[in-house]
């Protein structure tokens, strides 16, 4: 019999790392043979499933990313901008497939990872969720539908620990947006409004966020015209929504050709 894709999860301690965890061992479609966390952290060299508060599970938590990724089919990360570029050459190195759900990417951290991906798989989205995937494709063929009589605006709500804005789910409803209405969101986004800003402009994309207590994450898509509002609306309620997905783009990239995906792929949405 055939073993299982080996999985290794990194920032194995974060909100989306320990759900991962959990995920991977509940799943017998895979194994997880590594977790990473950053240098210097107290998790480092611990047992994970004592780290977690179980009990032992033979996983001993490193900071020595390589090592973990030459063990692995596939590396699941949900970290930072900076810790995915370093983990994208890594993961390339060992050829194993790179899940990435970190948001908060510059367009040119974006553009480095265009060389790792010449080697390896990998699969990118600010959200591995099927909701907000389906509602990408409701946005876009909605925002084809309407002209520029609707305005189109972007509201999003996360926990008070979030550190990007607009969220990256946002970013994949605005692009989704854009693309139906035939325009590039970069010449149309308008966020972070304060002040006199001016009245709204016709045809622009508008974003809002909200950050507070524990809110898992929530998305509005909102096309609004003289006397009619349509709002087409994602809720999150539990982070598993998440994991699910980066777990089944994790076995879907097993056999793919290296190149960068997203979950549009993975789903075949
Ligand atoms: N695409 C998606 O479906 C989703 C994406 N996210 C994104 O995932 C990211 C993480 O979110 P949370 O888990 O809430 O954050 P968190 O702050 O709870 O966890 C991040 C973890 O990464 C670790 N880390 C940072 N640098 C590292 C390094 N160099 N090596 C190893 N570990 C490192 C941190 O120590 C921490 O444990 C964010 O960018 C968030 O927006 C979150 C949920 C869903
Ligand atoms: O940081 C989070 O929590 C989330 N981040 C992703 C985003 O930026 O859209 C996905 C989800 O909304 C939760």
């Amino acid at each position: 019999m055939t073993e299982t894709p080996g999985i290794v999860i990194t920032g194995a301690s974060g909100r989306m790392g320990q759900m991962l965890i959990k995920t991977v061992l509940d799943s017998d479609k895979a194994r997880l043979v590594g977790a990473v966390e950053r240098a210097g952290h107290a998790w480092v060299g611990q047992d994970l499933g004592l780290a977690m508060g179980g009990s032992a599970i033979g996983v001993v938590v490193t900071d020595d990313p390589l090592e973990a990724f030459s063990k692995a089919q596939a590396v699941i990360d949900f970290t930072s901008p900076e810790a995915t570029l370093a983990f994208s050459k890594l993961a390339a190195q060992a050829r194993a497939v790179h899940v990435i759900g970190t948001t908060g990417m510059s367009e040119a951290q974006i553009a480095q990872l265009e060389p790792a991906a010449r080697h390896a798989v990998l699969v990118r989205a600010g959200n591995m969720s099927l909701g907000v995937n389906l509602l990408v494709q409701l946005t876009k063929k909605v925002a084809a539908a309407l002209d520029e009589d609707f305005d189109i605006e972007v509201i999003e709500a996360h926990h008070h620990h979030k550190v990007d804005a607009p969220s990256g789910t946002a970013l994949m409803l605005g692009e989704a947006a854009a693309e139906g209405r035939g325009v590039t969101l970069a010449d149309v986004s308008d966020s972070g409004r304060d002040g006199i800003t001016g009245a709204r402009k016709r045809g622009d994309i508008g974003f809002s966020a909200i950050r507070g207590g524990d809110i898992v994450g929530e998305h509005d898509v909102l096309f609004a015209a003289a006397g009619e509002r349509i709002v087409l609306r994602h809720m999150a309620t539990d982070r598993a929504i998440f994991a699910r997905g980066a777990l089944k783009a994790a076995l879907w990239g097993q056999d793919k050709a290296p190149g960068e995906y997203d979950m549009l792929d993975v789903l075949g949405l």
